[in-house]
């Protein structure tokens, strides 16, 4: 069993709210892509909060320093859960995760681009990191590269950190993250690329939670392909 998060990656605050609203019955979580809050800012952030109680928040700022200064005030509008960039100091680090821990929330430690994944990950959970994010970002993907090789590494570690898999993930990949030790499996493109964003994140979070091939609609999708 894992929980789903969609992520939005528009630009356009409207639209963002708009995809929101179809997809949040179906996801666990949802995250405000990185070029989204920085685009809107926080008041975007306080819309969601406002409009969906019942979804976590992940706000994806990928900081890479003043780590607690600039995520407390995310945190304090009601973010469950902020990222930081791996590759920053172990100090920027810190700061994410102790003001997660004032508030009651998460901070997600992403390790896209970093080098040595293993030892930043031991370091970081040494820490307190609550999730490790692994991470291939659409710059890489564009290139070819997928995150399956890293989870790998990452769940074999086991630290008892909850992992993030994000990268390209889709329907028909979600049932080998979640088994390979997904505890949150992201999917942006292919829920905003569907043609029915809600029915592709409910057929994504039926895999993640536990079924093989999405449930009802996954058999009839078999049925008619
Ligand atoms: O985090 C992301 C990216 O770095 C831009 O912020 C994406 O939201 C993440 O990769 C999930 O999107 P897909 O890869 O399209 O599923």
């Amino acid at each position: 069993m894992a929980q789903t998060q969609m992520a939005l990656d528009s630009l356009d605050f409207d639209a963002t709210v708009a995809l929101a609203t179809k997809v949040a019955p179906h996801v666990d979580i949802l995250e405000i892509g990185t070029p989204c809050i920085k685009h809107n800012g926080i008041k975007l952030l306080q819309t969601l909060r406002a409009k969906f109680p019942n979804n976590k928040i992940l706000v994806d700022l990928k900081t890479m320093d003043a780590g607690f200064y600039e995520a407390e005030p995310f945190y304090k509008a009601g973010a469950d859960i902020c990222t930081v960039l791996g590759t920053s100091d172990i100090g920027t680090i810190k700061g994410v995760i102790d003001v997660a821990n004032k508030y009651g929330k998460k901070a997600q430690i992403d390790l896209i681009n970093v080098a040595d994944k293993k030892a930043r990950t031991q370091e970081v959970a040494k820490l307190g990191a609550h999730i490790i994010g692994v991470h291939t970002g659409l710059d890489q993907q564009a290139a070819g590269q997928t995150p399956f090789g890293d989870l790998a590494l990452v769940a074999g570690l086991n630290l008892g950190l909850e992992i993030s898999v994000a990268g390209g993930v889709k329907a028909a990949t979600t049932a080998q993250v979640r088994d390979a030790g997904a505890t949150i499996i992201v999917a942006g493109a292919a829920i905003y690329g569907a043609a029915d964003p809600a029915a592709a994140a409910a057929e994504i979070t039926a895999i993640a939670h536990g079924g093989s091939t999405g449930g009802l609609f996954g058999w009839i999708k078999k049925l008619f392909s």
